[in-house]
């Protein structure tokens, strides 16, 4: 299946998918970033994001660095740690770069940062790079 970026109804970025994060990203030298503020539908606890959004946003904007850089890959593995709780209501950072590349194996490193730098999640992932076309 060949998907253009117009038609796209990523969970993560796509403007048109009326359920989704719709996440924009900036591309600063060797860092994906991207900002988020949670609402209520995002949390698990009460007043706390839901961690397995955070993995998301994480994924996201690793797999972002990649498209960035015409790298078609996909989420092999993805482990998660989480440090300290992300509050509902308040804007975060979510980063991504990549730590290392092995023939099609290539990992990436997130985290999420807290306004006060703080770093609350931290994330390895393995992507698997595929042909141009998914
Ligand atoms: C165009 C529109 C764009 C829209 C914008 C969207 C932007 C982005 C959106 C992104 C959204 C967010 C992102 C998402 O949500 S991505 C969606 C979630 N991920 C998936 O669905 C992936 C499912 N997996 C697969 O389909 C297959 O596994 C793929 C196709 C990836 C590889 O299957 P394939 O049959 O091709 O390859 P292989 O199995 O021979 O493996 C190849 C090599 O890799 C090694 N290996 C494998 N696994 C691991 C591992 N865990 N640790 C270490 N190594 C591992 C393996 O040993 C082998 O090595 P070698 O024997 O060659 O040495």
């Amino acid at each position: 299946m060949s998907v253009e970026l117009r038609d796209s109804m990523c969970f993560g970025c796509s403007p048109q998918n009326p359920i989704g994060l719709k996440l924009k990203f900036i591309h600063d030298g060797d860092i994906c970033r991207s900002y988020f503020t949670g609402s209520r539908e995002h949390e698990g606890w009460p007043g706390i994001m839901h961690g397995g959004l955070l993995t998301t946003l994480l994924d996201e904007v690793m797999a972002q660095w990649l498209y960035e850089r015409d790298i078609m890959a996909m989420t092999v593995e993805i482990n998660v740690k989480f440090s300290k709780p992300v509050p509902i209501g308040q804007q975060f950072a979510v980063e991504g770069k990549q730590e290392s590349k092995k023939g099609r194996l290539i990992v990436l490193e997130g985290q999420v940062l807290l306004s006060d730098g703080t770093v609350a999640t931290k994330a390895t992932a393995k992507f698997i790079q595929v042909k141009n076309s998914i």
